[in-house]
C-alpha cells in the first residue's frame, strides 16, 4: 500500500490553488443523467477517485462520458439501464444519488443499498421518504432498493426530519421532472446544494430557494445537457487554512470563497489566526501561541463535520484545552486513536472530545480511518518531531487532488511512497545494514 511520509517542523508559506468541490461535483454528475438530450460540459472537475467512480456508474448505465484536463463531458441520451450494482455503490456512498434522477427520468431505479461506513451508519430513510411522498413505490430486498412510479412523480411538500445534504439533493433532482411543484422543508443549505440547483436550472429546471431551508421545485417535462463550472472545494480550502495555522505559516489560498467558510474563519480568528479575505481567495497567517476554542459541528451554516478532524489537529497545538463536539455523525472520532499514537492527549466523552493543547507531538506510523482523518494526520505530521508515515491513502485519494504535491509546493517535507518504492527502500535499507555490519565485523577482526 502507498504511504505518505511527512517530516515535521517546517513553517508553510506560499500560494496554493483550490480544486473543484468533490461534494458539489458528485451530485452534479448524477444530475447529468436527467438530460434526455444534449451534452453536459462540466468544468473544474477534480481528478479524484470518487469522480472516477461516479463516472463509471454513469457509463455502466449507458451514458457516454469523457474526462480531459478538468473538463467532464457527459451525454446521457442513450442511458438504457436503471440498475446500479453494489460494486460501485460500495466504493462511494454518493453513488446513491443516481436514484433520484433515474426514477424521475425513467420511472424506475434499482440501486444497491449503501452500507454503513467508518463515520456512522448513514441511513437513507429521508431520501426514500421523499420519493414515496412523490408517489414512488419502494421495495427493499436482497441488498437492493427498487423504486418505481406509474407515470410521473408527483410534486408535493416534503419535510425532512434531518437537514440531510444527500436527501435534499436526491429529492431536488427527482422533483425537477415531476408533475407539479415540490417543496422541500428543513432542506440542507450547504453551498453544494446551491451549485447543484444552478446546474439543474441551466439544464432547464425551475429550482428556487436553494441555500435556504425551503426549496421549491416546479417540475418540467424535459431537461437538456448544460455547461457548468463547479464551485471551489471549501473543505480542501479549509484544510489548507489549518495547514497555515498549525505550522504558524503564511498561505494564500487561491479560489477559496470566504462565504462558504464562515464558521471556519470565525473559529480561526477566535484563536488568533490572521485571516484576510478578498475576491480571489483567503490569506491565512499565524504566529506564536493560539488560543484554545470549543467547536461543535452542525449542518451548514454551522461548523462543518468535514473540518472536525483537521481542526482538532490544530487544537492540539493551541494554548489550553478545548471541547470538540460532533453532532452530525455518530462515529467521527476514529482519528483520535491515531492522534494518540503521535502523543495527543484527548479524552472522548460521548459525542465530545476534550483536547489538551500544547502537546508535544511525535511522528509515528498511522492510518487514515476516513478521508478527512487522513488529511488531519498529515497536518499533525507537519508539526510533529521526526517522521510520520500515513497509510490508508485510498481514503485521502477520494477527496484531495495531489495533497502531497500541493503541500510540498508550500515548503512541506512530504513525499508519497508507492508500494514498489517502499519495497525497494526497505531492501536498500536491509542491504545497507548488512554491509555496515560486515564493516563492523571486519573492523573487529582487524
Ligand atoms: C458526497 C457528500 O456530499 N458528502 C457530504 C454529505 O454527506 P451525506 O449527504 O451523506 O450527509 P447527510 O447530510 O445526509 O447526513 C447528515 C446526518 O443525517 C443522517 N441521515 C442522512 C440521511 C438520511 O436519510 N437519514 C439520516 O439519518 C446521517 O446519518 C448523518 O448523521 O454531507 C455530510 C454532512 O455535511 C458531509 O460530511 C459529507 O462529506
Ligand atoms: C464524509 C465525506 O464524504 P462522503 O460523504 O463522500 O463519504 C467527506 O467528504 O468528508
Amino acid at each position: 500500500m502507498d504511504k505518505i511520509i511527512v517530516h515535521g517542523g517546517t513553517r508553510l508559506s506560499g500560494r496554493v490553488k483550490v480544486s473543484g468541490a468533490k461534494n458539489a461535483v458528485l451530485p452534479i454528475i448524477a444530475a447529468a443523467l436527467l438530460a434526455g438530450t444534449g451534452k453536459s460540459v462540466i468544468h473544474d472537475v477534480p481528478a479524484l477517485d470518487d469522480v472516477h467512480t461516479i463516472g463509471n456508474v454513469l457509463t455502466a448505465l449507458g451514458a457516454e462520458a469523457t474526462y480531459d484536463n478538468g473538463i467532464l463531458e457527459v451525454d446521457a441520451t442513450r442511458v438504457n439501464k436503471t440498475e446500479t450494482p453494489y460494486e460501485l455503490i460500495r466504493k462511494m456512498r454518493a453513488s446513491f444519488l443516481v436514484m433520484g434522477p433515474l426514477l424521475a427520468r425513467f420511472g424506475n431505479a434499482r440501486v444497491s443499498l449503501p452500507g454503513g461506513c467508518a463515520i456512522g451508519t448513514r441511513p437513507i430513510d429521508q431520501h426514500l421518504k421523499g420519493f414515496e411522498a412523490m408517489g414512488a413505490h419502494i421495495e427493499i430486498g436482497q441488498g437492493f432498493i427498487d423504486a418505481s412510479v406509474k407515470g410521473r412523480l408527483q410534486g408535493t411538500k416534503i419535510y425532512l426530519d434531518i437537514a440531510s445534504v444527500g436527501a435534499t439533493e436526491n429529492i431536488m433532482m427527482a422533483a425537477t421532472l415531476a408533475e407539479g411543484t415540490t417543496i422541500i422543508e428543513n432542506a440542507a443549505q450547504e453551498p453544494e446544494i446551491v451549485d447543484l440547483a444552478n446546474y439543474l436550472n441551466a439544464m432547464g429546471a425551475k429550482v428556487r430557494g436553494a441555500g435556504t431551508g425551503t426549496i421549491k421545485i416546479e417540475g418540467v417535462e424535459q431537461l437538456f445537457g448544460a455547461v457548468h463550472t463547479v464551485i471551489p472545494d471549501r473543505i480542501e480550502a479549509g484544510t489548507f487554512m489549518i495547514a497555515a495555522a498549525i505550522t504558524r505559516g503564511d498561505i494564500y489560498i487561491e479560489g477559496a470563497i470566504s462565504d462558504h467558510l464562515r464558521p471556519v474563519i470565525a473559529k480561526l480568528r477566535e484563536m488568533g489566526v490572521i485571516i484576510k479575505e478578498d475576491e480571489n481567495g483567503i490569506h491565512v497567517t499565524a504566529t506564536g501561541k493560539l488560543k484554545a476554542v470549543d467547536v461543535k459541528t452542525l449542518p451548514h451554516p454551522g461548523f462543518p463535520t468535514d473540518m472536525q478532524s483537521q481542526f482538532m489537529a490544530l487544537l492540539m497545538t493551541s494554548d489550553g484545552s478545548s471541547i470538540v463536539s460532533e453532532t452530525v455523525f455518530e462515529n467521527r472520532f476514529m482519528h483520535v486513536d491515531e492522534f494518540k499514537r503521535m502523543g495527543a492527549k484527548i479524552k472522548i466523552e460521548g459525542r465530545s472530545a476534550v483536547v489538551q493543547g500544547n502537546q508535544k507531538l511525535q511522528g509515528a506510523e498511522v492510518t487514515a480511518t476516513d478521508l478527512r482523518a487522513g488529511a488531519a494526520l498529515i497536518l499533525v505530521g507537519l508539526v510533529s518531531e521526526g517522521k510520520t508515515e500515513v497509510g490508508g491513502l485510498h481514503h485521502i485519494d477520494r477527496g484531495y487532488v495531489d495533497l502531497t504535491g500541493k503541500l510540498r509546493s508550500l515548503g512541506a517535507t512530504i513525499t508519497r511512497l508507492s508500494e514498489e518504492a517502499e519495497k525497494k527502500e526497505a531492501q536498500e535499507a536491509t542491504a545497507e545494514n548488512t554491509s555496515s555490519n560486515v564493516i563492523k565485523l571486519r573492523t573487529s577482526y582487524a
